[in-house]
């Protein structure tokens, strides 16, 4: 599975840990930045890779900043992307099963690492329940 992944300076560092996981995990990571902990604009960052993810170049994505409220609602100006904020594993799980969400937001500032970690490979490995969920979902786009 090709996954992105990206956000500002705020998640850097476990964006950095996050990459090494998942190519061990066996799954093809583009990372569309920052590259250093230094202060970025998280739009920067966010709206190629929500782009890649609406063109369909990679299948879900990743985004971690201090909050998640900054990426999410940068990610959900795109029409093609469904962008969901979890600090817990249930909730990255209900996004999938609910929203069909393909892009994860973490607040970084928020939660350790290894609760990062837990929520990217539970949001990654759930799959959408469809159903009368489909029929919501359907509704988002205006
Ligand atoms: O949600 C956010 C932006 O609205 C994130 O929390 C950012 O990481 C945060 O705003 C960055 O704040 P900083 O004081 O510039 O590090």
């Amino acid at each position: 599975m090709k996954v992105a992944i990206g956000g500002d300076h705020a998640g850097f560092e476990y964006k950095k840990q996050l990459v090494e996981f998942l190519e061990k995990e066996g799954y093809e990571v583009k990372d569309f930045g920052p590259d250093s902990d230094a202060s970025v604009d998280y739009p920067d960052h966010v709206h190629p890779l929500a782009e890649a993810v609406e063109k369909g170049e990679q299948e879900l994505g990743i985004l971690l900043c201090g909050s998640a409220n900054g990426v999410a609602i940068t990610a959900n100006k795109h029409q093609g992307i469904r962008a969901g904020i979890a600090w817990e594993d249930e909730l990255a799980a209900l996004t999938r099963q609910h929203n069909n969400a393909n892009v994860i937001c973490i607040p970084a500032r928020f939660i350790d690492y290894n609760k990062a970690q837990s929520i990217v490979k539970t949001f990654l490995t759930t799959e959408f329940e469809g159903g009368r969920h489909g029929r919501r979902v359907d509704k988002i786009s205006c």
